[in-house]
């Protein structure tokens, strides 16, 4: 078997990727590359497929079926070599134990042949004032911003992000996209799961939203679910007081013309841009009514 890296590839390239638990197809046939420098957000709700998929490309699963370079190199087959180019940060925390965070940083640091400096990563996930606190007294929150600088003290080449804001507190939460960014501008791909759709549209150059194991659609984040799906709805009741609803690029037009032929205010008047929470929500219910032809939906 050939397990040379192949240094032209994408940094992650999946082709029919596939994973089956019993009856259950949990990743069903996903092609998808991400380039070198790339922030991907992989979004869907729960049991789409996210983590199976992110578990396989990291080495942790093996994929029933279906071609996958991560790096260059099968993850079935990748050596530490491979593994040290790699930062994680699982969904579930990491043991916690009885170090401190510097002890716990100062110890996986060791791991890695280029490790950040452990001060600077403790400054970046705005723990300084805990770095001698044992991990097992932090806040659920704060553990999770060591799961981050776990996963950053590597100096990764490629960062899977598994759900990594989860139990963050709104100020923290914008650190990290701060600090996310950092990254990004030291060239780190970014793969990363997330259900805050403002988090995509914050880091995402590019979104893929995952539904029963299948990629539904692929695109930059403010292009997803296509022209249509951003086009804005105008609704009212009309004079018999029957809801209406118009999908309409001139919105104002729309409410002039309505004011003009009802001589007054449309009762119960709303002008709505669909936000991006509006549009994957419409994806995700319009992949759901499809599904036994959801081959063709697939990007
Ligand atoms: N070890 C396992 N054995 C059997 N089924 C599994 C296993 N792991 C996951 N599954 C199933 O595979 C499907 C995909 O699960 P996965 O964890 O990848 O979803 P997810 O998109 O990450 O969901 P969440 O947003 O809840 O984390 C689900 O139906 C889940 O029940």
């Amino acid at each position: 078997m050939d397990t040379t890296p192949n240094r032209e590839a994408p940094a992650v390239r999946m082709r029919g990727l596939r994973k089956q638990y019993g009856a259950v197809a949990a990743v069903d046939g996903i092609d998808l590359d991400i380039s070198h420098g790339e922030t991907f957000a992989l979004l869907g709700p729960n049991g789409a497929g996210k983590s199976t998929t992110i578990e396989i490309l990291e080495g942790y699963r093996l994929r029933t079926a279906g071609e996958v370079t991560v790096l260059g190199v099968d993850p079935a087959h990748g050596g530490l070599d491979w593994k040290s180019r790699l930062g994680i940060v699982l969904q579930s925390e990491t043991e916690s134990g009885v170090m401190t965070v510097r002890e716990q940083l100062l110890h996986f640091a060791h791991f890695y042949p280029d490790p950040r400096d452990v001060d600077e990563v403790i400054a970046a996930i705005g723990l300084e004032h805990k770095a001698r606190t044992r991990i097992s007294k932090l806040s659920g929150g704060q553990r999770r911003r060591v799961d981050v600088a776990l996963g950053i003290i590597g100096r990764p080449e490629l960062l899977f992000l598994d759900e990594p804001t989860t139990g963050f507190d709104p100020e923290a939460r914008r650190e990290f996209w701060q600090l996310i960014r950092s990254l990004k501008d030291e060239g780190t791909t970014i793969l990363l799961t997330t259900h805050y759709l403002d988090e995509a549209a914050q880091l995402g150059d590019r979104a893929g939203i995952i539904l029963g194991g299948r990629l539904v659609d692929v695109g930059p984040v403010d292009r997803l679910g296509g022209a249509e799906a951003r086009v804005p709805i105008v609704r009212w009741r009309d004079r018999a007081g029957t809801a209406r609803e118009v999908r309409t690029e001139q919105p104002a037009e729309l409410v002039a013309s309505l004011v003009r032929d009802l001589d007054g205010e449309p009762a119960g008047l709303e002008v709505i841009r669909p936000s991006l929470e509006d549009i994957y929500l419409d994806l995700v219910r319009a992949a759901g009514a499809a599904a036994p032809d959801a081959e063709e939906a697939v990007a």
